[in-house]
Parts: C-alpha cells; structure tokens; sequence
C-alpha cells in the first residue's frame, strides 16, 4: 500500500523563484493495482513517482509505503528502501551506453554481496522474462530503442521489487512496441506487482488493465 498525505513539493529555484510542482495532494494506491497518472507536461507526474522512489522528500507531508513513513528516511535507508522494494523504469532509460546488457541489469546487485550463483540466476530471470536473453553481451549503445527499454525494464525487476514505477514508458516507442510493453505491464500485473505509470500517452486510456486513472494539473489531484 502506497499513501501519500498531504504532500506539498517545491522546488526553489532562488529566492524570487519558488515551484509549486505538487499542492498538498492525497492519494492512495493498493497493492497489486495498476495505475496511470496522466496529466499535462509540467503537471507533476515525475515528481509523485520520485517521490515513491524515495528519491526526492516533500517539502511537507508523508510518504508512506507498506507502514514505513519513507519520506523521513536518510539517504542511506532510502537507499536500501528502494533497492529492496522499487524498479523504476525512467523514460530515457538511464542505462549505461558503454556497458553490456548483463552489465547494465545487475549493476544494483553488486552492493548486494551475493553469490556469482544467485547474480546469475536473477539474470537469467529477467533476460527471460522480457526476451532479451539472446542480447545479453550486446553493448547498450548498440541496441535499438525497443531493445534498450526491456533492457530497462529487467534492470528495474532484477530485484524482484513489488512496486514498478515508469515515467513515460513509451515516449520514445513506436505503435507495435508500445503495444509490446502494455504485454509487459500484463505480466507485471499478472505477478500482482503495484505500477504506477506516469504518462500522456493516450495508448493507456482504454486499456482494461489499467485499475484507476489519476488526473494531475499543476499540482493538484483533479
Ligand atoms: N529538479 C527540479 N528543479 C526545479 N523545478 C523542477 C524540478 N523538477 C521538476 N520541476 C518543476 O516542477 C513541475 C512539475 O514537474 P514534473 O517533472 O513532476 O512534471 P511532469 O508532469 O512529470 O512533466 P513531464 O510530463 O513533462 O515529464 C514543473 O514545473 C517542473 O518544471
């Protein structure tokens, strides 16, 4: 269970410059739904998802996930919360150009101290499960953008997270790949995973596994 209390988030640019980007908003979000947060640019859609991450605080409120108050926790649990707990899939990938598909999946796990053994097995898990096992040696840099965003996907579910987060999951995907991801989020939600989807892509609006849509404007839950 996701809650967000009273969350207020601004960003302060100088003194004379203050952004409102989230205006004490309240939402709640099950475990297992998936949701779609939709909203014009600018709406605060990124913002509510970096703040599930427990990448970013709010300036006031609470951020609650499973009981646990994230929004007070220090970077170094933060951390550990989101490693244990979050995939996020961002909408440029943040993937490393130079690095290996495998390199670039199990990147998270190696302050994890684990066996070769079971780095190898969780691997092999994701390369399985989002096609992308015949790659695996291939340099990032020299795959296509569909290729590249599965790769994102299996780097956010190497852990197993319970809750998967992506930005704009198809802004730089064609009809026929995005329509591949909305596969993904089916397997996703078959294994009762919580997503939350921030987007203004219209591909989304009429799917019927999409639990709940939130409308965002300027910082306000409409
Ligand atoms: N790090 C930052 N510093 C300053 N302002 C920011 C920062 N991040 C976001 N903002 C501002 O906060 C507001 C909300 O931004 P946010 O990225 O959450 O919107 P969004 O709905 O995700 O937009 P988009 O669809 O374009 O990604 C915007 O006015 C944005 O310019």
């Amino acid at each position: 269970m996701i809650e967000l209390k009273n969350i207020t988030k601004k960003y302060e640019i100088n003194k004379n410059n203050i952004i409102t980007a989230l205006d004490d908003i309240n939402l709640s979000i099950k475990e297992g739904e998936l949701v779609v947060l939709r909203g014009p640019s600018g709406s605060g859609k990124s913002t509510i998802l970096s703040l599930i991450a427990a990448l970013s605080k709010p300036t006031s409120g609470e951020v609650i996930v499973d009981n646990k108050r994230i929004s007070k926790l220090s970077d170094d649990f933060s951390s550990d919360f989101r490693r244990d707990n979050v995939g996020f899939i961002f909408q440029k990938y943040n993937l490393i150009a130079n690095l290996s598909v495998k390199e670039n999946i199990v990147l998270a796990l190696i302050p994890m101290n684990l066996h070769v053994d079971v780095i190898e097995e969780k691997l092999s898990r994701v390369l399985d499960m989002f096609h992308i096992e015949h790659k695996k040696d291939m340099l990032v840099k020299n795959l296509s953008g569909g290729e590249q965003q599965r790769v994102a996907i299996a780097r956010a579910n190497i852990n197993e997270p319970k809750i998967i987060l992506a930005d704009e999951p198809t802004a730089n995907l064609d009809k026929n790949l995005s329509l591949a991801f909305i596969e993904i989020l089916k397997e996703l939600k078959a294994q009762g995973k919580t997503v939350v989807i921030a987007t203004h892509d219209p591909i989304f609006f009429t799917l019927d596994i999409i639990d709940r849509e939130i409308e965002i404007n300027q910082g306000i839950i409409s």
